[in-house]
Formats: structure tokens, C-alpha cells, sequence
């Protein structure tokens, strides 16, 4: 059993190292040491408390999440400190001669008070952790540009360059749930740190109550206020975390004042417009409106094909248009939750290397699709069609063959199998008790016209998002 975890230990450590990129591998996880299998749980060892809570925040639901697809049995991963005797691993050496000092932070925050090499366990320490790592999957080059988010993505572009512009400070990124926020905050941040000589700062708001709570804790708030102001971009995501903190909120106005009159940037995201952020104090709210304020739209059909096109031909698996159509049509909110249903289908691929099909994805995605399936009802979809062609509801259910009815029909039958999980047969019923092979029939028939006339995909293409929104 012990040389089957340690293969399967190379090969997670090996796939996290792929996911997460080479420094932030050897800055966080290089120095975890294998430890023993107790039950369904794995002990990982870490140097010290600083890492094993960062391994644990960051990374512990993947490393879960891998360990149990290696080794099915295995459910848990506990996160400890070693003990003395247990450093004797190779791995537990310092990092590239800096002893604890997460290299990926000192990237984020350029400024000399950061660069400080600062032991881990100074967690206290308001400086050494004021900025997390950025992740360096998300860059301007990996981000996909669709209708819904160019504007989003030409004014992060534009802060990146050009930071403190007029008209551009502060900038305002708001949208749905994982639309993209983050990925474009932390391109910002690269692209500056890429540029160099400029002081970033990227965290949380979370994170920020956080530290704040903890400076006032430590009688270190002079220290952690000075630093954050001593910044030239600050970056705030999910600022909505701050509804109901008034006296983080407080900080923040503060410290977001000094830093636009010193002439700094600052970037937020949150999931409302500053308008729509109630339970924020007005004054934050009109200064957090005066600058550029971008809206990421809900994604499109067509940008969540380009989404998911780029990120099947980074993995280097296959993925057959169809199920990337299949999928971007079931996962329609979140692309978090999109790109996670790939990267299943392609971890399974690569497990058991078998090609991905459309039958392989449903098995695999069995219950993301379920979560998924839109509560929208054959009668919606009967109705919404009836009234866009004109037609009576009963002809969806008439023996009438007449094309200006058959046509809308099939279109009915097709959205049905699209946005709906019913079997064929079930369609079939619901639609004047009708074969499932004339439903099967419907669907092909539909499919075909789509793709010969544009015109005619873009009625049925327009009816599904009426009936998905
Ligand atoms: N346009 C895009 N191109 C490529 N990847 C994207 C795009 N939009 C979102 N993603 C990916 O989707 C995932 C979720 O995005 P992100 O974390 O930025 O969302 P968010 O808006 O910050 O979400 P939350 O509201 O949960 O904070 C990330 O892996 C990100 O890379």
C-alpha cells in the first residue's frame, strides 16, 4: 500500500503542480511531506502552522478532491504541522534559500516593506501577508473576450497600462457569480508586476476584515494601515463581504480615500453595482461609483463555446464539439462551474484514457447535470413557441401536418429535449401522444435547419434564452 500512495502522491503533486504553475508549487506545496493513512483519511505534513493553514485554505478541497480520485477510499486529507523528528524529509528544506517566505506573495506586493523576508509563523505580522499570491492561470491572455465582457476586459486592460488614469480610478467590476471578476483582477495584477516598478496589492474583502481585526488585535493597526496606503494599486474582490462591517467598512473608506488623493489605483469587484450594494454606507457608495464602473454580462452561448474550446485545447485532450456545445448548453450560469465540469470530463479521459463521447460526459457529469437541468416545463416551452409562431397552444398537441404548424412543433420538441431532462418517449406523449421516434426525428430535423438557415437558428436560439432566463 505505501508505494501505491506515494505513486499516487507524485501524481497529484505532479497535477497540482501543473494546475497551480511552478512557484506557487514551490512557494505552498513543495514542502508537503506524506504522511500515514489512517481510515479513509491522509495525513500531509507541512514545516509550519503558517502553511498548513494556507495549504488548507487554498488548496485543501483539491487535494481532497485528487486524493479521492486516486484512491477512492480515501476521503479526507488532514493538514498537519511536523514535529521536529518528522523534518527529516528532503523536501522540508527552505525554498530557493529563503527559508518560509512565500516567494509567489513577495511577487504580489513589490513594495520594499513586503519584500522583508518574514518568518511564516508571523502570522501576526500585518506586512508579510498583506497580499495573497496571484493565481497565475488568470491573465489577459487566458481570459476569452465575448459581448459580455469586453467592456469589463478593455477597462482592466486599460488599469493594467495605465493605471491611475483619469475616469479610470476607482474601477468598479461587478457581475454574477464566477463571470470572471477575479480572473480579470488578477490579470491586472500580473500584467502590472509584469510591467514592474509598481507596488500591487490584491486580497479579499474578506481577507482585509481579516487582517484589519487582526492589527487591531496585535496593537499593529498603525503598521497595516501605513502599508496598505504605501501601495500604488490596491485590489478589493468580493466587496459585498463588507455589507454589515461597519467598521471594516470604515478602514476601508479611509484608506481608499488616501490612496485616490495620493493618486493610486484602486480596483474592486463585487456582485452588484455600487447603487445596488444597500447595507454599504452612501458615502462609500458614491465614491465607489465615481470612477469607471463595468458590468460583466451573464455569458452567451457563443462565449461559453470559446470558453470552454480554449480551455480543452490548453489540457491537450480531445473534447468533441458536440460535448462542448452539450455542455455550454447545461451549464449556463457559472462558468466556475462549467470549467469544473471539463476538467472532470478530462481527468476522467486521462484516468482511464478513453475518449470523451457525449454518452461518456452524461455518465461522468451525471449529477452536475441534474443540479443543472433547468426547471423550465414542457408547457412553457409548448407555450413560448405557439405565441412566437403565431400558431394555437392545442396545435402542439394536433394531428396537423400543415408546415407552418409541424415546424414550430419540432422546434418544441427539439427545446424540450434541450432544456429539459425528460426522455424522448415522455416528449413524445406531451406532445399529442406521438412517437419518440418522430421526436428523435424533430430534433435532427431542427438541428439540420439550424445549420443551413441562419435566420431560423437564431428564432430557436432566441426562444431558448427566453425560456432559460
Ligand atoms: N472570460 C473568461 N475566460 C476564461 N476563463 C474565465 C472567464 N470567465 C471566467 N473564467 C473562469 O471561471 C472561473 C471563475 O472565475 P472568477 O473566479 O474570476 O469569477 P468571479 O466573478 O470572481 O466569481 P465570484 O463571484 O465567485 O467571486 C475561473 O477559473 C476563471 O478563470
Amino acid at each position: 500500500m505505501s508505494g501505491l500512495l506515494t505513486e499516487a502522491w507524485d501524481r497529484i503533486s505532479g497535477r497540482m503542480r501543473s494546475e497551480v504553475g511552478d512557484v506557487e508549487y514551490r512557494t505552498w506545496l513543495q514542502q508537503i511531506v506524506l504522511g500515514p493513512v489512517d481510515g479513509d483519511e491522509v495525513t500531509l505534513m507541512l514545516p509550519t502552522r503558517f502553511l498548513r493553514d494556507w495549504v488548507r485554505s487554498q488548496y485543501g478541497d483539491r487535494l481532497s478532491t485528487l486524493w479521492n480520485q486516486e484512491i477512492p477510499a480515501i476521503r479526507r486529507v488532514e493538514l498537519q504541522v511536523m514535529r521536529p523528528g518528522d523534518a527529516a524529509a528532503p523536501s522540508a528544506a527552505p525554498v530557493d534559500g529563503e527559508g518560509d517566505k512565500p516567494a509567489a506573495a513577495s511577487e504580489v506586493t513589490s513594495a520594499p516593506a513586503a519584500r522583508s523576508s518574514a518568518p511564516a509563523e508571523r502570522v501576526s505580522d500585518t506586512r508579510a501577508d498583506l497580499a495573497a499570491p496571484l493565481d497565475q492561470r488568470f491573465t489577459f491572455d487566458t481570459f476569452i473576450v465575448g459581448k459580455p465582457n469586453e467592456f469589463a476586459y478593455a477597462c482592466a486592460r486599460r488599469v493594467a497600462e495605465k493605471p491611475s488614469s483619469v475616469g479610470f480610478n476607482p474601477l468598479f467590476l461587478y457581475g454574477g457569480v464566477g463571470l470572471g471578476k477575479t480572473h480579470l483582477m488578477h490579470s491586472i495584477g500580473a500584467e502590472l508586476l509584469r510591467r514592474g516598478g509598481i507596488s500591487v496589492a490584491y486580497m479579499s474583502a474578506e481577507k482585509f476584515m481579516y487582517r484589519f481585526i487582526a492589527a487591531i488585535r496585535s496593537q499593529s493597526t498603525v503598521e497595516f494601515k501605513d502599508h496598505l496606503r504605501s501601495v500604488d494599486v490596491l485590489m478589493i474582490d468580493d466587496l459585498q463581504f463588507l455589507i454589515g462591517k461597519d467598521n471594516t467598512q470604515e478602514e476601508f473608506f479611509h484608506t481608499f480615500n488616501a490612496l485616490v488623493d495620493a493618486g493610486r489605483q484602486i480596483v474592486v469587484s463585487a456582485d452588484k453595482s455600487p447603487s445596488d450594494l444597500s447595507g454599504l454606507e452612501d458615502r462609500l457608495r458614491t465614491r465607489l461609483g465615481c470612477g469607471m464602473v463595468a458590468d460583466i454580462h451573464a455569458t452567451t452561448f457563443e462565449l461559453r463555446i470559446s470558453i470552454l474550446e480554449a480551455k480543452a485545447t490548453a489540457s491537450g485532450v480531445v473534447v468533441p464539439g458536440k460535448v462542448l456545445e452539450f455542455l455550454a448548453h447545461k451549464i449556463t450560469t457559472n462558468v466556475r462551474e462549467l470549467e469544473g465540469a471539463l476538467n472532470r470530463l478530462i481527468a476522467h479521459a486521462n484516468l482511464f484514457g478513453r475518449p470523451i463521447t457525449l454518452e461518456s460526459t452524461q455518465d461522468v457529469l451525471h449529477d452536475i447535470l441534474k443540479a443543472h437541468d433547468r426547471r423550465v416545463t414542457i408547457e412553457e416551452i409548448q407555450r413560448k413557441v405557439s405565441e412566437h409562431w403565431n400558431i394555437r397552444l392545442t396545435d402542439m398537441s394536433s394531428a396537423r401536418r400543415a408546415r407552418a404548424v409541424a415546424r414550430p412543433r419540432q422546434v418544441a420538441m427539439y427545446l424540450a429535449k434541450q432544456l429539459t431532462s425528460r426522455s424522448l418517449p415522455e416528449i413524445g406523449r406531451k406532445f399529442g401522444n406521438r412517437d419518440h421516434t418522430t421526436v428523435m426525428h424533430a430534433v435532427s430535423r431542427v438541428q439540420e435547419l439550424m445549420e443551413r438557415d441562419t435566420a431560423f437558428a437564431e428564432d430557436v436560439e432566441l426562444l431558448r434564452r427566453m425560456l432559460e432566463s
